[in-house]
């Protein structure tokens, strides 16, 4: 005997609820629509998750027919499309009764997949929030659903089976129907029938629900088929012609058996070039039996900024979690990209993320560390693929050692450096200035400003201007004091440079004076110094706040030349400064100028091409400046007529 029930879902709406009185007590009443317009617009990324949430349906039941001790049938799902558009799921699960029907169908938010005691998920199922199944409603207007419990009815006698159809709109109608019902299934399990509306039909389509069904499904531990009519146009209809094909039943990529580890290198290599889209640089195995996990972290082959969000494709109990997955590595591992299958990692209610627990954060350090290893055992080899490493993902390397003292000595050893004697590592340049002491610039600037100098006087400078780098020398330099490692001043510099003779001194005392007042504008002080490189005529050095205090304390801890050089610093005036190079021509000839529009104009040139050196964009007020002085310049050397400009004096013709 078949009955019927035609009901409304917990949810009459708006318009269809009769006249009640708000009795203390009273149920709270449910708007579906509203509720599946949030599902769609706020909890899911897009409408393709339904597929997900009824290939999980169907993966809980057939768990769930198992636990009955019932595993006579196949376990299998089987995704059929309808005639005329649509798609039936059939899977050869647990199936529903009446009564479970009304409880967990019709009860947004009622699950069977729950932990009573506990209110969480129970590990053996896939879902455990009881609003999948709305999803479909993200895709159609209605939900079919015709089912054969394997439970035995009341009676003791197989149950009948039944039809439950819900609507968008919050009704819903269960019907029991005929033992031989040809709609329902012949054997225990459901069958999920949807029809597209006008705008849904792609999702139903049969070659993206294969695409979707390949992409959540292909590594579920049941077997996935599709039935796809064969290419035949004459056989249309219900008795054409079908072949299933096998979605599914991969084995975990990374567990499949294979006849050499070379032959796994290179079948794991393709996976990460199918499903990630590069051919790793390499591959790390990860394993954490505890959290039910396993899996590869593949190292990417080109660099990336540290502060891109690394996608991970994670399964959860084998079915796709997602593809983007953030947050389950530390952040200074932004350099491999995992795929991995869990256990006992939750998702949030919307599957496309981790739920932020401790059993996360307790994989995310685990799995952290298993990266760490195997990178502070490829660094410790010499070999090509350390090299690769480094030149790639330097970064990381540098974010890691930042907070982690194994990995600053590793660092220390083998880091490349851009320094004054080419690049090299902390650990050899060390070597080779055992008495010396190690500096290095916090900024990439600086470092261009003195380096061309410091090099000339064979001073050991760093440039610790990249990203991490200041705050990683400062740390090797409190890990290594031997190395006399210690933040430069760009001050240092000037004041190590050869100071010019008195005589010289004062017989350019005037001109520097007025190269002084030209500059005064920029902010700039113009001194003169003798240095190598003669070509270099000018060079641009900074005061920042807090040098003088920095210098003293040094020079007064140290005791060689340079020490005593520093400690005799007066600050200067101004918060730029012009060093002027003696042993350069042009700057002679400038200093020799009798005209004081050229010594100027002369001044302000040397002063914006220093500007420029130092690595400094030129700005508009830079441009007009260059630009004046060298009409001036022009002007000049016009109104001298030719070879005015060749004009020495003997005694600068004899240097
Ligand atoms: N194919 C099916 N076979 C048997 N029972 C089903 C099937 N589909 C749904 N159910 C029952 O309906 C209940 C509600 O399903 P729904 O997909 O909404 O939520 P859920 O799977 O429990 O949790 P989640 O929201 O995490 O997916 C399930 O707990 C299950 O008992």
């Amino acid at each position: 005997m078949s009955g019927t029930d035609e009901r409304t879902a917990r949810a009459p709406g708006p318009s269809g609820n009769p006249a009640r009185e708000d009795a203390p007590g009273a149920a709270f009443q449910v708007d579906l629509r509203g509720v599946v317009d949030l599902l769609a617009r706020h909890l899911y990324s897009s409408p393709r998750v339904y597929l997900r949430e009824l290939l999980q349906n169907g993966v809980d039941a057939i768990t769930a027919r198992g636990a009955l001790g019932d595993t006579d049938g196949p376990a299998r799902i089987v995704l059929r499309p309808l005639a005329g558009g649509g798609l039936e799921v059939h899977d050869t699960g647990v199936g529903l009764t009446r009564d479970e029907a009304h409880e967990l169908l019709a009860t947004i938010g009622r699950s069977s997949k729950r932990d009573v005691e506990l209110g969480t998920g129970r590990t053996e199922f896939l879902g455990q929030f009881g609003i999948g199944l709305l999803s479909a409603f993200m895709v159609a207007d209605e939900i079919e659903l015709v089912s054969r419990s394997a439970r035995p009815s009341a009676a003791g006698g197989p149950a009948a089976p039944v039809r439950w159809r819900g609507r968008s709109d919050g009704r819903y109608e269960l019907v029991e129907l005929a033992p031989d019902d040809p709609d329902a299934p012949a054997e225990p399990g459901s069958v999920v029938r949807l029809r597209p509306r006008r705008d849904t039909e792609h999702w139903l389509a049969p070659e993206t629900v294969v695409a979707l069904a390949q992409d959540f499904g292909s590594l579920l531990p049941v077997e996935l088929l599709v039935e796809t009519r064969l290419d035949d146009p004459a056989a249309d209809g219900p008795d054409a012609p079908v072949a299933l094909r096998r979605l599914s039943g991969e084995d975990l990529p990374w567990r499949a058996a294979h006849p050499t580890p070379a032959a796994r290198d290179a079948a794991l290599a393709a996976y990460a070039e199918r499903t990630l889209g590069f051919t790793p640089l390499a591959r790390i195995d990860l394993d954490l039996p505890l959290a039910g996990l396993s899996g590869v972290a593949y190292v990417l082959p080109a660099a990336v900024a540290p502060t891109t969000t690394a996608r991970h494709r994670v399964y959860l109990k084998r079915m796709l979690l997602g593809s983007a997955v953030d947050d389950l590595l530390p952040p200074w591992a932004f350099f491999v990209r995992c795929v991995l299958d869990a256990s006992v990692l939750r998702p949030t209610a919307s599957r496309e993320g981790l739920y932020e627990d401790e059993v996360l954060l307790a994989t995310r350090d685990a799995l952290g560390a298993q990266v760490r290893r195997w990178l502070l055992e490829t660094l410790a080899t010499d070999s090509a693929l350390a090299r690769r490493f480094l030149e790639t993902h330097h970064l990381a390397v540098r974010a890691l050692a930042l907070t982690d003292d194994e990995m600053l000595d590793v660092a220390a050893r083998v880091l490349p450096f851009e320094t004054t004697a080419g690049t090299g590592t902390l650990a050899d340049l060390a070597e080779a200035h055992p008495r010396g002491r190690l500096l290095y610039t916090t900024t990439v600037e600086e470092f261009r400003r003195i380096a061309p100098v410091a090099a000339a006087q064979g001073l050991p400078v760093v440039n610790g201007g990249y990203v991490y780098d200041a705050a990683l020398l400062e740390r090797v330099a409190a890990r290594f004091p031997a190395w006399r490692l210690a933040p430069v001043a760009a001050a240092d510099v000037s004041h190590v440079l050869a100071g010019v003779e008195p005589l010289r001194e004062l017989e350019v005392a005037d001109a520097l004076a007025a190269l002084d007042a030209a500059l005064d504008e920029q902010g700039c002080d113009v001194v003169l110094r003798r240095f190598e490189p003669d070509a270099l005529p000018a060079m641009l050095l900074h005061d920042r706040d807090g040098d003088h205090a920095r210098e003293a304390a040094r020079a007064a801890e140290t005791d060689d030349l340079w020490g005593e050089i520093l400690a005799g610093i007066s600050g200067p005036s101004r918060p730029r400064r012009l060093v002027l190079n003696d042993a350069n021509d042009t700057v002679r000839d400038l200093l020799a100028s009798p005209d004081a529009d050229v010594r100027a104009a002369g001044a302000r040139s040397l002063y914006v091409t220093a500007v420029l050196a130092s690595g400094k964009a030129l700005q508009p007020a830079g441009a007009a400046l260059m630009n004046d002085s060298l009409s001036l310049l022009l002007a000049r050397a016009l109104a001298a007529g030719p070879g005015a400009s060749a004009d020495r004096s003997p005694d600068e013709e004899n240097r």
